[in-house]
């Protein structure tokens, strides 16, 4: 059996790469100096930063099912080669507003969205490959891991001996608990991305940020969606503007939203599956899950080690060390920002800490980081920092103010910048915009720099684009600084000048 359905030529060749069918795992070593359990992003961060320093080391990787994680082939890629196809549908729609007439009906070829989707995933995955981190040096072992005792870890036939182990087996889709759902069926994740033909009816269930991204997408890809979330607003742990915008721009685009929601149960009818729920019910042909992660906890014989876990992941210190002091842990089996880049910067400090610091010394913390992260909706929504809080003044710049907005028809968004009261210090941001995700390294740049807004207003942003915006906020903030008295000693200034 395929391990990812369709079994078309896009799909053999991914599996090719990061599950090769014929693969044998290596003769273990003696003892490895680092043993990486899960082959996502955070483990193969490590893997090929420990073995690629060409310092000897000996560094083993080992996958259960497909290296790359969910990142590459039930994650962030998947979902944005079928976003890029959603905005095409958008702009389309649009397109009178630009002077274009469209064509009387726009055809979503469901089938072909989802297998350019397919053709670019296995494209990309040659970095995440077998062979490639093979000749980087890495024994890469096929198989579910398991730890056996303190000193030893177990996959498929082979015993691999390990001086310190990295625990980075992510998470999945957490299941609902809803009466009824498991027995309906349902998509999560790893599934979604293997359809080939679009459903009619879509209901996806939570407004985070698997649901929003992908909730749009199906919309407008011809879907009618109907999107399930517990709070009174979507993406309810971001700015409430940022999330009141999008729940517009959902209401304009068609989906139904229902908020406040909870559940009572999911049954089938002779017309599709029926959810039940705020006294109402909603006939569906498909339901996919996006509520939460689970951690992959299960089978690793975690007691055996000593190794602390909950349900929310296993258990690090701000080291990334787990309880077992030789074993560490990243990504998203153990952090609360699940995110590529963020399980990317785990993996660095975790290189650091386990490798390269005797006795304790020089390590890193992860609550040293700064992380940015963006929802890829359209708009999309990045944010770094805090959010508005009694400690900070805020700044607030609309995109209808920026030229560049106005010239693409793209005025729907802002800035919301914090800075600390009574300095230039950035505290935060908040950026809506089209393409906010491109932006936001600007702020964050500056926030690892140490640079303020005084900074910000003396750079130059070519004219005209959308991250003038950011130039604005800063400039809105050297205007706060002048007082009746600055204005005066400015009038005296030009007079002698
Ligand atoms: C739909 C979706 C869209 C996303 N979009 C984005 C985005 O746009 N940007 C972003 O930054 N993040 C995004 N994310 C989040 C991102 O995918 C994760 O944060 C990231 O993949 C975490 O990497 P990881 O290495 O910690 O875990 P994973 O990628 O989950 O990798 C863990 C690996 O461990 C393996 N494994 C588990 N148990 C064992 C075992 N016992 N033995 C051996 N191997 C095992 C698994 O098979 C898996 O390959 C998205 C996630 C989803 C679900
Ligand atoms: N662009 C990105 O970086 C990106 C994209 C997708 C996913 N991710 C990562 O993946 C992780 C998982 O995403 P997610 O959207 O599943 O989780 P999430 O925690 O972001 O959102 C899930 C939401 O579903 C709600 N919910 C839970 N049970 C519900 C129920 N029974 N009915 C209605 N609503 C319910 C929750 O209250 C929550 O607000 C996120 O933490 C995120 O970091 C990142």
């Amino acid at each position: 059996m395929s391990l990812i359905s369709p079994d078309d030529v896009h799909n053999q060749l991914l599996v090719s790469r990061v599950h090769p069918p014929d693969w044998v795992n290596p003769q273990p070593s003696d003892r490895y100096d680092l043993v990486v359990l899960g082959a996502g992003t955070a483990g193969l961060v490590v893997a090929a930063g420990a073995a690629g320093l060409g310092i000897g080391l000996k560094v083993a990787l080992i996958e259960k099912h497909l290296m790359g994680g969910d990142c590459l082939n039930v994650g962030c890629v998947p979902s944005k080669c079928m976003i890029r196809s959603s905005r095409v549908v958008a702009e389309m729609r649009d397109a009178r507003s630009f002077g274009v007439i469209p064509p009387d009906t726009i055809e979503v070829d469901f089938p072909a969205v989802m297998e350019r989707m397919r053709q670019l995933r296995a494209g990309i995955s040659e970095n995440d490959s077998a062979d490639r981190f093979k000749k980087l040096g890495v024994d890469v072992f096929l198989g579910e891991a398991s730890f056996l005792d303190r000193d030893r870890i177990q996959v498929s036939d082979r015993i691999l001996n390990f001086k310190k182990a990295v625990i980075a087996t992510g998470a999945r889709a957490r299941d609902p608990e809803i009466p009824g759902l498991a027995e309906a069926g349902y998509l999560t994740n790893e599934t979604v991305f293997s359809l080939t033909d679009r459903p009619r009816r879509l209901a996806v269930i939570g407004g985070g940020a698997i649901g929003c991204e992908l909730a749009q997408t199906f919309q407008r890809l011809g879907c009618e969606v109907m999107l399930f979330h517990k709070h009174a607003r979507l993406l309810d742990r971001e700015d409430p503007d940022a999330a009141e915008l999008l729940q517009q721009v959902f209401l304009k685009e068609g989906i139904r939203v229902i908020l406040n929601c909870n559940i009572d149960q999911v049954r089938s009818s002779p017309d599709g599956k029926v959810i039940d729920a705020n006294g109402e019910s909603f006939v569906v042909d498909e339901i996919l899950v996006g509520a939460g992660r689970a951690p992959n906890v299960e089978g690793l014989n975690l007691e055996a080690v000593g190794v602390n876990y909950d349900r929310k992941g296993v258990k690090v210190n701000d080291y990334l060390q787990t309880t077992n002091p030789r074993i560490y842990a990243a990504g998203d089996i153990c952090m609360d920002w699940k995110y590529t880049h963020a399980a990317d910067a785990a993996a660095r400090i975790v290189i650091k800490n386990a490798l390269f610091s005797p006795f304790g010394f020089g390590r890193s913390k992860l609550s040293s980081l700064t992380m940015p992260w963006v929802t890829y909706t359209d708009p999309e929504i990045a944010h770094v920092g805090i959010y508005e809080s009694d400690n900070a003044e805020l700044i607030k710049i609309t995109l209808d103010k920026v030229d560049r907005a106005i010239a693409d028809g793209e005025t729907n968004g802002f800035i919301k910048l914090l800075h600390r009261t009574g300095s230039d210090e950035i505290l935060g941001a908040t950026i809506v915009a089209r393409h906010a995700g491109e932006m936001i390294s600007e702020i964050t740049t500056a926030i690892v720099g140490k640079r303020g807004l005084n900074t910000l207003s003396t750079v130059i942003h070519p004219y005209p684009t959308q991250a003038e915006m950011i130039k604005k906020a800063a400039d809105a903030y050297r205007r706060k600084l002048l007082t009746p008295t600055s204005r005066k000693l400015l009038g005296l200034l030009t007079k002698f000048s």
